[in-house]
């Protein structure tokens, strides 16, 4: 579905690489996520597949074609999703998803039920400049599904939403994967990208770091630790050690057969945990 093998870019005007040789595969049906900090090179990668900055070296084969010489059809079988939606303020969301579904040959969905479960019904005959951020992010998800495009790109989908919007929004992302849609989504929430991502790549300064499942990320570093508290010569004391050494602490061996141990609890590292080990960042 998507092919991508030693990319460099930069934008127009400038001679620095935003993005230095990037290659990765997503295949027909995959949740693949760009994983990374605030600046890392995700929204260029993003326009860089999607045809708006053509200006790469290397290869970028999306549905078949390179990017660069793809026709116009290609925006028939993709839908994006901007970090930023941009709408006609003075359309109502009504006016503006009918206006946008014009512009493509195929026959859209209804866009009823997907505004119903986006809670947007009630509003959906308002002006979109009186619209708050939540709201046209959700208009702007809903945009992007209209013309059940075959690839999807989502960018920092559930930013602005409330949890209970994001929970609708990400089941809506799930049946999506389970009709056969290919998505590409671009976060800096690591835990979306667990839940959601089959596979995740962590970029920093326009490089991939690493790449894989979320699961085999967390199960490449020793990641389960264990807190406990006791009582050492009347003292109150606290220790973190690694599961697998937990046998040999000395502490905590002697504290269990004198039953001095007040406190246990054992600690599983996160994913952001793993993206802070593996690339020396944060994901903020
Ligand atoms: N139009 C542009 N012209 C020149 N440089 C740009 C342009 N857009 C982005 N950049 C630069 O490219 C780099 C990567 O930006 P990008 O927006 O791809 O990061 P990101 O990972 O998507 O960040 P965020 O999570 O904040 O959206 C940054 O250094 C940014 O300043």
């Amino acid at each position: 579905m998507i092919a991508v093998e030693n990319v460099f870019a930069k934008y127009p005007g400038t001679s620095v690489n935003i993005i230095k040789d990037v290659s990765f595969e997503v295949g027909e049906g995959e949740i693949f996520g760009f994983l990374g900090p605030s600046g890392a090179g995700k929204s260029t990668l993003q326009k860089i597949l999607t045809g708006v900055l053509p200006n790469y070296q290397g290869s970028v084969k999306v549905l078949g074609s390179e990017v660069k010489n793809h026709s116009s059809d290609f925006y028939e079988e993709i839908g994006v999703d901007f970090e930023f939606p941009n709408f006609y303020n003075k359309f109502t969301a009504m006016e503006n998803l009918n206006y946008f579904s014009s512009l493509y040959k195929k026959q859209s969905l209804d866009p009823i039920p997907l505004l119903e479960r986006m809670d947007l019904l009630s509003d959906a005959n308002k002006k979109v400049g009186g619209y708050s951020k939540g709201m046209k992010m959700r208009l702007g998800f809903i945009r992007c599904l209209l013309h059940n495009p075959k690839l999807l790109f989502l960018d920092e989908p559930t930013s602005g939403l409330d949890p209970a919007n994001a929970r609708i929004l990400k089941d809506i992302v799930l049946e999506q994967k389970q009709q056969g849609k290919t998505i590409i989504l671009t976060t800096h929430n690591m835990h979306d990208a667990e839940e959601l991502c089959d596979r995740v790549a962590f970029i920093v300064d326009g490089a991939i770091k690493a790449l894989d499942s979320p699961q085999t990320l967390r199960k490449s570093k020793e990641n389960t630790s264990v807190e406990f508290s006791y009582i050492k010569n009347g003292i109150d004391k606290n220790k973190n050690v690694l599961l697998s050494e937990l046998y040999n602490d000395m502490d905590f061996m002697n504290a269990l057969k004198s039953s001095n141990i007040t406190k246990i609890h054992s600690k599983e590292q996160s994913l952001e945990d793993v993206f802070i080990e593996l690339t020396g960042r944060c994901l903020l």
